[in-house]
């Protein structure tokens, strides 16, 4: 069987969940304690819309607004998973400073990405609206989606977001495309 291999990075400020996400997807399972990475990559093979996939994802060490973007992180990505906290408006606001950076280090002006608000099941904590979150989103014309690693709240719809987003903007869709010449 051939698979697709894409390569999605997992982006953020410190303890807002990327490692929980990425182990969630991949081994099904969510871990309490907190153990700060340095840089883990893991691979699963997932079937999305009729196609087989080998995702390769590798969650990066949290950055905050000092950080240098690592260069390593600008080349042979095909999307980018941006997570911030619900719980953590700072988190919210070092993700804008990401995005810039990652625009900037690939000299482009649209990168595949899906913003992810996680922790939803802290709701009695929740410092940024939903809707913030989405506005954020339509500005980078990116895919939005708030997410509990916790409680497996549309963790896979993440990837599968940012799969179909990255085959939409290669040209390869399922959907039927018009085309109109004026
Ligand atoms: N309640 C709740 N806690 C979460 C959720 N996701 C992660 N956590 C907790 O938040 C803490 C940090 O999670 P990590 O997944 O290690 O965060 P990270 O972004 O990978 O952290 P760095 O490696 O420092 O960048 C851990 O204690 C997790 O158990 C969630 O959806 N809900």
């Amino acid at each position: 069987m051939t698979y697709k291999q894409r390569n999605v990075a997992m982006m953020g400020y410190r303890s807002v969940g990327k490692s929980s996400l990425s182990i969630q997807f991949v081994e099904g399972q969510f871990v309490d304690s907190y153990d700060p990475t340095i840089e883990n990559t893991f691979t699963k093979k997932t079937r999305i819309h009729q196609t087989d996939y080998e995702i390769r994802l590798v969650d990066t060490a949290g950055q905050d607004e000092y950080s240098i973007f690592p260069a390593q992180y600008s080349m042979d990505f095909h999307g980018y998973v941006l997570v911030y906290s619900i719980t953590s408006q700072r988190s919210f606001e070092v993700i804008k400073i990401i995005y810039e950076k990652l625009l900037d280090m690939m000299g482009k002006a649209y990168v595949p990405v899906v913003l992810v608000g996680n922790k939803t099941d802290l709701h009695q904590e929740r410092a940024v609206p939903t809707e913030a979150g989405r506005k954020l989103a339509d500005s980078w014309k990116a895919q939005f989606l708030e997410t509990s690693a916790k409680q497996n709240e549309s963790v896979s719809d993440v990837f599968s977001l940012l799969i179909a987003q990255i085959e939409r903007d290669n040209g390869n869709t399922s959907e039927k495309s018009s085309c109109t010449i004026s």
